[in-house]
Formats: C-alpha cells, structure tokens, sequence
C-alpha cells in the first residue's frame, strides 16, 4: 500500500519516473520498520492530573511515509499550523498516512510532516501498528529533479538517510530535527 500511494503522490506532483520514490522502499536495503505501540487505559492517572496524558509524545516522522492502521480508541491527535490539536478518528477499518521528514525534502516542502501525539485513554486500551518506509542508508535526501522548477533551490543541505537517522537520535522526540539541515533556517517548529 505504502508503494501505490507513493506512486499516486508521484503522479499528483508530476514526478517522473513514477516509481521515484516507492523504490527506495522496494530496495532490499531499505531502511524501513514496523511498530507496534500498545497504551494501556490510565483512568487514575488523570483523575490524579486532572490535565491530558501523553501516551506519545509530540513528533514527525522521520522516514519518507508511514502507514498506521489502530484499534477503535481514540488518542491520535495532529498539529495545525495555528497549533491546535485535532484528533484523528479511530477507525479500525482505515489506514492514516502520514508524510515523513524525508519526503519533505525530496519534494523540497511541497508536502510538509505533520506533528503528531497521543493521547492516553482513560476507559480503553489503545493499540497502533505502523509500517515506517525508510530508504536506504547510504541514501541522499535532495529534493526530486523532476519536480524542481528551473531556478528552483533546494531548501535543505545535503544529508544521507544515515546522516539524518543519526542527527534525529541524538535530539528529543519533540524538536524540530530538519531544523539542522535547512539552507536558511525558519520559523518551524
Ligand atoms: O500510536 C499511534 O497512533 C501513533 C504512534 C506514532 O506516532 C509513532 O509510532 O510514530
Ligand atoms: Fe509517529
């Protein structure tokens, strides 16, 4: 699933060859993970805060796509622009996708990773599964050729898959991590 809806983006955004992006997830050396999150109900810990608890905190992604498919309990939130959080209905017959870092450099932000958290829940247990497309290691991160415009610049230094894994492991789970990488440092967070 992870391919076709790389290959459907590639077509929306007019990136050739279409398979430009869903064969760093089909090399035998991608670097791609699957996890399962599981956030037992914690009715006294709230009773005890009175506030919301955070079963995950707040992140992007890393990799170029995720794939998430849950139980029915709710805890999926995700971040505007403005900052609010928005929960994401569980569904347990849908999957969410969600942009990782590394497809927001290859399409120099024309999508952009989404922050996320959960929540925990205080009746029921929620269970998560994820399927994490990574590409290779040895991998460049630069926006696609075919999508750049003529002048075009890409917004972000030249880092390998490797190089990014390892600068994203040494920050919090929090913090703007492509913050390191940009050619002109903004005001993401
Ligand atoms: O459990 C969830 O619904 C999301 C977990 C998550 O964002 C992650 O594992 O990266
Ligand atoms: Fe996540």
């Amino acid at each position: 699933m992870a391919y076709r809806v790389l290959e459907l983006i590639a077509d929306g955004l007019k990136i050739e060859p279409r398979d430009a992006l869903s064969k760093l997830l089909r090399d035998e050396n991608s670097d791609s993970c699957f996890r399962l999150n599981h956030y037992p109900p914690c009715p006294e810990l709230e009773a005890l805060s009175g506030r919301n608890l955070v079963g995950f905190g707040e992140h992007t992604d890393p990799q170029i796509i995720s794939v998430l498919r849950s139980n029915n309990t709710s805890g999926l939130q995700i971040c505007l622009k403005d900052g609010t959080w928005v929960s994401v209905p569980p569904d347990e017959s849908s999957f969410f996708i969600n942009v990782g870092d590394a497809l927001q450099v290859m399409t120099n932000e024309r999508l952009r990773s989404v922050k996320h958290r959960v929540l925990a829940n205080t009746q029921k247990s929620r269970v998560s599964m994820i399927y994490f497309g990574g590409p290779p290691l040895n991998e460049n991160i630069v926006p696609l050729t075919s999508l750049m415009g003529k002048q075009e610049e890409s917004l972000y230094k030249e880092f390998t898959w490797s190089e990014y894994k390892t600068s994203a492991y040494k920050s919090r789970l929090a913090d703007y991590r492509l913050g390191l990488f940009e050619k002109i440092p903004s005001t993401n967070q």
